[in-house]
C-alpha cells in the first residue's frame, strides 16, 4: 500500500515537514492548506521539493462550507474553488478534500447538496481534479459517511467520490460495516487516525487528541480491513491533529507515524485475511516470558546497602566491565558503575526481557524501526541483542541459563553461590515503571504494543501534589512482563519537582517478612501518613491486627475482584526507587489508587544522591 501523511500531523515549517516525511520513507503527503499559506515556499517550490523527496502530493485540503447553500453563497463557493484549483495545478495535486459544511447557511437538503457538489465536480474535471467529500463528525447536516455516500451517489459524477476518515466514523460509533457496500473506486481517499477514549465534545477531541493508529482505543485496523475489501487502492494516509505532536521534533514524529502504519498493515492483514493483498507483514512479535534483569546505573556502593537490606545477594561481577550482579530468586539487578553517570544520580538504564528467541525479537524491533544497539562486547561474551526504547531505556532480549543458548550470566564471575540468592522472600521482578518525556508518551505505548506485543491497559489520571500524572500499563497476557508508563502532564511541574523517576518493583512471597528484614537492617522505607491508614479503615474492614501491621510497616493496600495487593517503597536515590509488592490471589493492577499518597510522600522527602 502507498503510505501518506497530512502535513498538519507534524511540527515546524512546511519545508521541515516535507523533509521529515520524505526521510521517514513515506510515498505521499496531504498538503494542509494552512501550512502552504504560511510558508515562504511557492506552490512550485513545494512541488519540486516533494518530487525530490520522492513524495506524491496526494491531496490538497480542506475546502470548507461549500454545499447546500442559497445561490449567492454558492457563487462565492465556486469562485473560491476556482482559486484553489489554480493553486493545485501549480502544486501538481489532483485531489481536493471537501468537508461537509458546518456553516449556519447550509440547508438540510440532500438533493441541493448533491446538485451543488456535482457542479463543483464538473468545474474540477475541467482542471483534471477529483473531489473527495468527507463527512465531518460535527458537520451541520452531514455527519456520517453513509449520508455523504448517499449525496455522492445522487450527484453521480465521475470526479466526485468519498473521503473516509477513521476518526469521524469511529469517534461517533458509526458502524464501518456498511463501507463494504460502497464501490472501491468511489472511495477517493482514506484518512487514518486513532484517539484515546475520552468522553468529550467530538470537535475538541478531534482537533487536539487524535493520535496514530495503535496509540489510542479505536479499532482502526477493522475499519481499514473494510475499506480494502472494497478494492480501494489509494494510499493509507495519516491525518492526526495532536497538540503534543505539533510541538515534538518532526523527524521523530514522522518515524513514529511510519511505525504505526507498519503495525497497522500487519493487523489489517490478520483481520482481512487473504481477501486483501499488498500489505506489509513484518516478522511476528516475540512475546517475552519474563524479566531477566533490571540494570541501574549507579556509582559503586550507592545501592549495595539498599539491595542488601532487601535480601539481595551480590552473586557476580562482570569479567570485563564494572558491573555487579545482585540476585534474589529470579530477580536480578545489575549495578553498573561504568556507564556515564547521570547528573541526577542513580538511574534505571536498561531492562532485560526473557525471550524465546532473542535474534527474532531484534528482527521484529528492527522491522518496526527501533534502533538496534551495537553489541559492545568482548570476543568471548554471550551475545547481546538489544534495542532502544523511545525514552532511551535499553531493552535486552535474553535467554538466561538455558541449555540451548549462551547466557549473559556467563560473563559474570561467581562471587557467591547463586543458591544463596534463593534464601529470601523476593521471587522475581513484578514490573518496572518508566516515566516518559511528555512528548513521547504515545510513541512509547506504541513501541511496547507493537514491538514487544504487550497488551495495553486502561489509561489512568493520578493526582500528584503538583498536577496530574497520566499512567498506562502494558503487559503480557499472563502478567509475566508488566511495564507501567507514566507521564507528568505538560506544565505539571516547574523543574524543582522533578517527576522523571523510574522504579523497579519486586514480588515478595511474604512482604511482611521482607519489610521487617528491611527495617531491621536500618534501611528506611517511604513513610506513609497516618491519615491514609485512618481512611483505609473506612474503606475496608481488615481487622485490627492487620491494620496495625500495615501501619507499622508503611504498607499500602489495595483490592480488586480477583485478589489483594500489598506494597511498600524504598526512599528515592537519584532518579530511582524500589518497590516491593505482594499479589494475593489474582490481583491484576498496580495499586494505582495509592499512587497519590506515594507521590505526596515522595515530594515531602528530600531525595538522597541528587545533591
Ligand atoms: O477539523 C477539521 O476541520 C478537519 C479538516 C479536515 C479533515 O480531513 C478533518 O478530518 C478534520
Ligand atoms: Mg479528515
Amino acid at each position: 500500500m502507498r503510505r501518506s501523511i497530512a502535513t498538519v500531523s507534524l511540527s515546524g515549517s512546511l519545508a521541515d515537514k516535507l523533509t521529515a516525511i520524505g526521510g521517514a520513507g513515506f510515498d505521499g503527503v496531504e498538503i494542509f492548506e494552512n501550512d502552504l499559506l504560511v510558508s515562504g515556499l511557492s506552490p512550485e517550490d513545494v512541488r519540486r521539493r516533494a518530487a525530490d523527496l520522492g513524495l506524491a502530493i496526494e491531496l490538497y485540503q480542506p475546502f470548507r462550507d461549500f454545499e447546500a447553500v442559497p445561490p449567492d453563497v454558492l457563487a462565492d463557493g465556486l469562485r473560491r474553488a476556482e482559486h484553489k484549483f489554480a493553486v493545485m495545478e501549480r502544486l501538481g495535486a489532483t485531489r481536493m478534500l471537501v468537508c461537509s459544511s458546518v456553516s449556519p447557511a447550509a440547508i438540510d437538503d440532500d438533493a441541493l447538496a448533491a446538485g451543488q457538489l456535482r457542479l463543483l465536480a464538473e468545474r474540477a474535471a475541467e482542471h483534471g481534479i477529483r473531489i473527495a467529500y468527507e463527512a465531518l463528525a460535527w458537520g451541520r447536516h452531514v455527519s456520517d459517511y453513509f449520508h455523504a455516500w448517499k449525496i455522492v451517489r445522487m450527484a453521480d459524477h465521475p470526479n466526485l467520490g468519498l473521503c473516509l476518515d477513521s476518526f469521524h466514523i469511529l469517534a461517533r460509533d458509526v458502524d464501518p460495516y456498511a463501507i463494504r457496500t460502497i464501490p472501491g473506486d468511489k472511495i477517493f481517499f482514506l484518512q487514518l487516525a486513532d484517539a484515546p477514549a475520552l468522553p468529550m465534545d467530538v470537535l475538541h477531541w478531534s482537533r487536539h487528541y487524535r493520535c496514530f493508529p495503535g496509540q489510542g482505543d479505536l479499532d482502526v485496523a477493522g475499519l481499514v480491513a473494510e475499506v480494502l475489501r472494497t478494492g480501494y487502492d489509494g494510499p493509507l494516509s495519516l491525518e492526526v491533529f495532536n497538540d503534543i505532536f505539533r510541538q515534538a521534533a518532526s523527524m521523530r514524529t514522522a518515524q513514529d507515524a511510519m511505525r504505526s502504519l507498519i503495525a497497522l498493515e500487519e493487523q489489517v492483514g490478520v483481520r482481512a485475511g487473504a481477501s486483501v493483498t499488498g500489505l506489509t507483514s513484518p516478522p511476528p512479535p516475540v512475546v517475552p516470558s519474563g524479566f531477566a534483569f533490571a540494570e541501574l546505573a549507579a556509582p559503586t556502593g550507592a545501592l549495595g546497602g539498599l539491595l542488601d537490606a532487601l535480601g539481595f545477594v551480590r552473586v557476580g561481577t562482570h569479567a570485563g566491565k564494572p558491573v555487579e550482579l545482585w540476585q534474589q530468586g529470579t530477580a536480578r539487578v545489575l549495578v553498573n558503575s561504568g556507564s556515564a553517570e547521570s547528573p541526577d544520580g542513580p538511574a534505571l538504564g536498561a531492562i532485560g526481557l526473557e525471550s524465546p528467541d532473542p535474534a527474532a525479537s531484534v528482527k521484529r524491533a528492527e522491522a518496526l524501526l527501533s534502533p538496534v544497539l551495537p553489541r559492545m562486547r568482548g570476543p568471548h561474551d554471550a551475545p547481546l541483542d538489544a534495542v532502544a526504547a523511545p525514552d532511551g531505556t535499553e531493552v535486552f532480549f535474553c535467554r538466561t541459563a538455558r541449555p540451548d543458548h549462551p547466557s549473559w550470566t556467563d560473563d559474570f564471575s561467581e562471587n557467591r553461590r547463586s543458591a544463596d540468592a534463593a534464601a529470601g522472600e523476593i521471587t522475581h521482578i513484578d514490573h518496572v515503571a518508566l516515566t516518559q518525556p511528555w512528548h513521547h508518551f504515545d510513541e512509547a505505548s506504541l513501541f511496547y504494543r507493537s514491538v514487544l506485543g504487550l497488551r495495553p491497559h486502561e489509561s489512568l489520571e493520578l493526582p500528584d501534589p503538583y498536577g496530574l500524572m497520566r499512567s498506562r500499563a502494558v503487559s503480557t497476557e499472563d502478567g509475566a512482563v508488566r511495564v507501567a508508563l507514566n507521564v507528568a502532564y505538560v506544565g505539571a511541574h516547574d523543574g524543582s519537582h522533578d517527576l522523571a523517576w523510574q522504579h523497579v518493583a519486586f514480588a515478595s512471597r511474604d512482604i511482611v517478612a521482607t519489610a521487617r528484614r528491611f527495617r531491621a537492617s536500618g534501611a528506611e522505607m517511604l513513610s506513609i501518613p497516618a491519615n491514609y491508614y485512618d481512611d483505609l479503615e473506612a474503606r475496608y474492614d481488615l481487622g485490627a491486627e492487620r491494620r496495625r501491621l500495615l501501619r507499622e510497616l508503611n504498607l499500602l493496600y489495595d483490592r480488586d475482584g480477583q485478589g489483594e495487593f500489598l506494597h511498600f517503597y524504598t526512599e528515592t536515590t537519584g532518579r530511582v526507587f524500589l518497590e516491593i509488592v505482594q499479589r494475593v490471589g489474582d490481583y491484576r493492577g498496580y495499586g494505582a489508587v495509592n499512587a497519590p499518597v506515594r507521590l505526596a510522600a515522595q515530594h515531602a522527602r528530600p531525595r538522597r544522591g541528587s545533591g
